[in-house]
């Protein structure tokens, strides 16, 4: 089901001049920015404020991945920063991600702010058929994918990150109101990079995606404004 998308710009860059002159250069053409491990261990809580101060919204995609009190814990202090998403492992299991979900949930309520939307990672969009095998997991990525979104559904976590690839299966088997938030995405012809389960901007719109996160193919390009205005056309043109 064709839905309206967005784009989230991954800011995979080291500093704050990085950041500025790509939120600038980018200017209204996009809402909201993804701040991960690459920026935030090398800028700090500062790389938020930077993209909150320009309106935008933040995702803040940390990944965090470890015992439910430690995770929990941890995104509550990621809350206080203000991000409008933050990301977990799905693979931490229920208990991580129900306990992250009350505590985000009181924390915010507690200090006046929006709760932060929890995203689940599922199974990495660079993992393909043949590492998958070699890290000896039984059965299809797919179906590992689906069945993480509906645990991450059940715990109170409000969407999840996946490939393009899985997205009509979990929308079709989390509805309509669970987030489906897919990079992975490669505008056709463009460098492949590290990716393994990619689709085009339009595939992941077609499929039923709420956001695309698109690092490389905006920011290495030579004119960033230009590529992002040519996938966001690409996305209109489906939706
Ligand atoms: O959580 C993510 O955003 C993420 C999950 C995933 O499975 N695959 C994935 O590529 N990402 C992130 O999405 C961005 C993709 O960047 P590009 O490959 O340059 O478009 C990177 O910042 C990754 O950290």
């Amino acid at each position: 089901m064709s839905r309206s998308a967005d784009i989230i710009v991954a800011l995979d860059v080291t500093s704050i001049a990085d950041v500025k002159r790509l939120v600038e250069e980018l200017g209204d053409s996009v809402n909201t920015y993804k701040v991960g491990m690459e920026l935030f261990y090398s800028a700090g809580p500062e790389a938020v404020h930077m993209v909150r101060s320009a309106g935008k919204n933040v995702f803040l995609d940390l990944k965090l991945h470890d015992i439910p009190n430690t995770v929990a814990q941890g995104a509550k202090a990621l809350t206080s920063l203000g991000a409008d998403f933050i990301s977990i492992h799905a693979t931490g299991g229920s208990n991580m991600m129900r306990e992250t979900a009350r505590i985000v949930g009181t924390a915010a309520a507690s200090q006046g702010l929006t709760r932060p939307k929890l995203l689940a990672i599922t199974v990495l969009t660079s993992i393909g058929q043949t590492e998958w095998q070699e890290l000896r997991f039984p059965g299809d990525i797919g179906d590992q994918v689906v069945h993480l979104a509906k645990l991450a559904q059940q715990a109170g976590i409000d969407g999840v990150v996946a490939s393009p690839q899985e997205a009509g299966n979990i929308r079709r088997a989390c509805g309509d109101n669970f987030l489906i938030v897919t990079p992975g995405v490669r505008p056709a012809g463009s460098a492949i990079n590290d990716q393994s389960r990619i689709a085009t901007p339009s595939g992941a719109v077609k499929a039923g995606a709420n956001y695309l996160v698109i690092g490389r193919p905006i920011t290495a390009s030579a004119n960033p404004r230009a590529a992002t205005e040519a996938i966001r056309q690409e996305m209109e043109a489906c939706s």
